[in-house]
């Protein structure tokens, strides 16, 4: 559960502004949806969250402190494609993340925590309809399947706030409709606050608490590298889309988990 502000942000790549002059207050628990036409600066600023980029001017508060300058656990992200790893199987892969959030020296985990571990990705591989996949490779599943699978993987490291990049992008239309119903039953479940950038409105409408629209002022050629794209729209959802927090304990962050203690 994570409040998020943006406090007068720049970005700017050396003559060419991206971003100015975002000022943005996200409620904990909040569903955002960034929109915008291409290039206007919605991945940019994805990334500046994850602390992958840092704002030239301004600043990024997490709960009210400085957001740290590199990406960690309490920011988990799915972009379009390649979030999972091509090597790893399915169970390896949702067990990644916490071996290597508790098992800081040899990346993984043993007896108790590892069994722990397991039953909470075997739960969680449930949840997201992939159960019975565990011991595959990510080339053996569908798109729709690896982008449940990423879901799986960023939510079992019990992030507060979850950054997605299209993340549904390249799926199917009946596909996108299935994995629609996932993610709104995963942040009812969770306690996540999400940031979801999308190029498709309706997506946008259907999930998010908040439709937030990033657009050029200044839009001629010689404009362009001068003035960076601001905040357009503002929209919240209404009649206002409540997150009904089910506390599951699947989906809890391990983080405090007394089986790991055992480790
Ligand atoms: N590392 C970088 N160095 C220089 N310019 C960059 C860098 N990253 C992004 N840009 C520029 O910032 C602008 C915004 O890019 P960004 O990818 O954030 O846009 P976007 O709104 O996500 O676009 P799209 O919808 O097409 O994915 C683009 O003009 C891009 O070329």
């Amino acid at each position: 559960m994570s409040a998020i502000r943006f406090d007068d942000v720049w970005k700017e790549y050396g003559d060419h502004i991206v971003l100015e002059q975002i000022t943005l207050d996200v409620a904990s628990r909040a569903f955002i949806a960034l929109v915008g036409p291409s290039g206007c600066g919605k991945t940019t600023f994805l990334r500046m969250l994850l602390g992958e980029e840092s704002p030239t001017r301004g600043q990024i508060l997490i709960d009210g402190a400085a957001l740290k300058p590199e990406p960690d656990a309490d920011r988990g992200v799915v972009f379009q494609r390649y979030s999972v790893f091509p090597h790893l199987t399915v169970l390896q892969n949702v067990l990644l993340g916490r071996e290597l959030q508790h098992a800081k020296v040899t990346g993984r985990l043993f007896g108790a925590a590892k069994r722990a571990a397991v039953d909470e990705a075997m739960a969680l591989l449930a949840e997201v309809g992939l159960a019975g996949n565990e011991g595959k490779y990510p080339a053996a599943l569908s798109g729709g399947m690896q982008q449940r699978l990423a879901l799986a993987q960023a939510v079992m490291r019990g992030p507060k706030i979850l950054l997605l990049d299209e993340p549904f992008g390249a799926l199917d239309p009946g596909i996108r409709a299935d994995i629609h119903l996932l993610m709104k039953r995963l942040w009812n479940e969770t306690e996540l606050t999400v940031v979801m950038v999308t190029h498709d409105l309706s997506e946008a409408f259907r999930l998010a608490t908040r439709v937030i629209a990033f657009e050029r002022n200044h839009n001629r050629p010689e404009e362009r590298e001068r003035y960076g794209a601001t905040i357009s729209r503002d929209l919240e959802i209404y009649p206002p889309r409540i997150a009904d927090v089910r506390h599951l304990s699947t989906f809890r962050s391990g983080r405090d988990d007394p089986a790991e203690k055992g480790a």
